[in-house]
């Protein structure tokens, strides 16, 4: 079918299809595919928009000429949030300013994630925390790694020596050196929310398209991950119980892809506000909201903004049994990979809402509030979002429950009253 071409003068694209250039080989090639008026660049030609790996920011972006319009998919130093490190050390930066402005009560709204460490470089500071809460749990997590890969819980100082004899492998060199790989040591947050006696975490996607002013576009699709056993704490070795990446889960010797262990956002909205109330869920989502904006004015002023940029960040939050979120994670390049039917059809929505938003076929009028699943969060200042989200989710509940009467028994129960709630909920004018 011959493609039409699109209209982007303005822009400095001319009157000719975009040209894209791809790194992966997963939806976000599908979508940008089966754009019309997009075509792939082969061979040596330079795209108008580049889905770039990270490691090519790192490569070739400080050597590359971009024409004005170019669009690709990282700042230049997404490392200041996305690496678990940078994160934190950025967020306790913040803390500390605000407490500096505006005293401690402001300073308290950062208190959204666990107490963090660097180690080995915070090695005694961590010592002497661990020594005053006898006690407690503490997660260690390699801050160069993912997927749940060489994560570890502990409760004695002893159970990190392993890692403390760590071997480091020396760049520009064929040797290794006897020094251990760098973590963060984490306060492990010991009461999750359960639901059907598991743990889970949130995925939520998060775009920014400038930095300086901060511009920010909440999507509101997203999912709860499972853990695919039981919660406990008396197994803190068992990463199936603690972790709960579909890296991990997937290998778990009863897993099924289809059942999955995975909930819609929406879906798990509507049990929440049937087992808490509405205005108790939405405080929450508030909440999570305010996350999103404070961790990422924490890394503001560090961020390299480009006019090239965006950047679609995939942030894992946990809630725990006080529906209090706390921010484990910020991803740079969120798993585009579906991992069933349902997955592919978030993935593939979501990016193409991400090319809606960024508009290089100019067709907005750079006065949306809501483009596709995506609502404008922050505009250089807070944008009130409308309440047309809830009654999305109650619309949207109703269809997803059939799939989950397939589930396990003990979570029938619950499910069968947040049945109840939502058909009572969509009576309400
Ligand atoms: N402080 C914590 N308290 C409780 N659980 C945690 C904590 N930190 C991490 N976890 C659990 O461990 C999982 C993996 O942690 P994290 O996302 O930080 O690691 P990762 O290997 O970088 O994962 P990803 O594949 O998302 O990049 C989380 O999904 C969560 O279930």
């Amino acid at each position: 079918m011959p493609r039409i071409p699109v209209k982007v003068k303005e822009k400095g694209i001319g009157d000719r299809l975009i040209r894209f250039r791809c790194g992966l080989q997963n939806t976000i090639l599908d979508v940008l595919k089966a754009r019309p008026g997009w075509q792939e660049v082969v061979g040596d030609g330079d795209p108008d928009f580049f889905w770039c790996e990270v490691h090519w920011m790192k490569d070739t972006f400080d050597h590359a000429y971009l024409e004005e319009h170019v669009k690709l998919n990282h700042f230049r130093n997404h490392y200041e949030l996305t690496r678990k490190n940078l994160m934190v050390k950025n967020l306790k930066r913040l803390r500390r300013a605000l407490e500096r402005e505006s005293g401690k009560l402001e300073a308290q709204k950062c208190d959204f994630f666990p107490s963090t460490y660097e180690l080995p470089s915070e090695y005694h500071i961590f010592v002497d925390e661990y020594r005053r809460n006898p006690g407690f749990i503490w997660i260690m997590k390699p801050i160069a790694r993912s997927q749940g890969k060489g994560i570890f819980l502990f409760k004695r100082l002893k159970d990190i020596t392993d890692w403390k004899k760590g071997t480091e492998y020396l760049p520009n060199s064929d040797q290794t050196k006897e020094v251990p790989e760098t973590y963060v040591v984490q306060r492990y947050i010991e009461n999750p929310y359960l639901i059907g006696g598991r743990k889970f975490d949130i995925r939520i996607y998060v775009l920014v398209t400038s930095y300086t002013p901060l511009r920010v576009w909440l999507y509101r699709s997203g999912f709860a991950r499972f853990s695919n056993t039981r919660f406990s704490l008396e197994s803190i070795e068992n990463s199936y119980v603690h972790l709960t990446n579909v890296a991990v889960q997937k290998t778990a010797p009863d897993y099924d892809p289809e059942k999955g262990c995975k909930w819609s956002l929406q879906q798990l909205r509507m049990y929440l506000t049937a087992k808490h109330g509405v205005e108790n869920v939405e405080q929450l989502f508030k909440d999570i909201n305010e996350i999103f904006i404070y961790s990422l004015q924490s890394c503001q002023r560090v961020i390299i903004n480009d006019k090239h940029c965006f950047e679609l960040y995939g942030y894992d939050i946990l809630i725990d049994a006080n529906l209090k979120p706390w921010l484990i994670e910020v991803n740079a390049s969120p798993s585009l990979t579906a991992s069933n039917h349902d997955d592919y059809n978030l993935k593939f929505g979501l990016l193409n809402d991400v090319l809606n938003v960024l508009d290089m076929e100019n067709r907005l009028t750079g006065k949306e509030r809501r483009i596709g699943l995506f609502d404008l969060l922050w505009d250089d200042g807070a944008v009130i979002l409308d309440d047309s989200i809830t009654s999305d989710y109650v619309n949207n509940f109703a269809t997803s429950l059939n799939a989950f009467l397939g589930c396990k028994e003990d979570r029938k129960d619950n499910l069968r009253q947040v049945f109840q709630t939502a058909q009572a909920l969509k009576k309400v004018p």
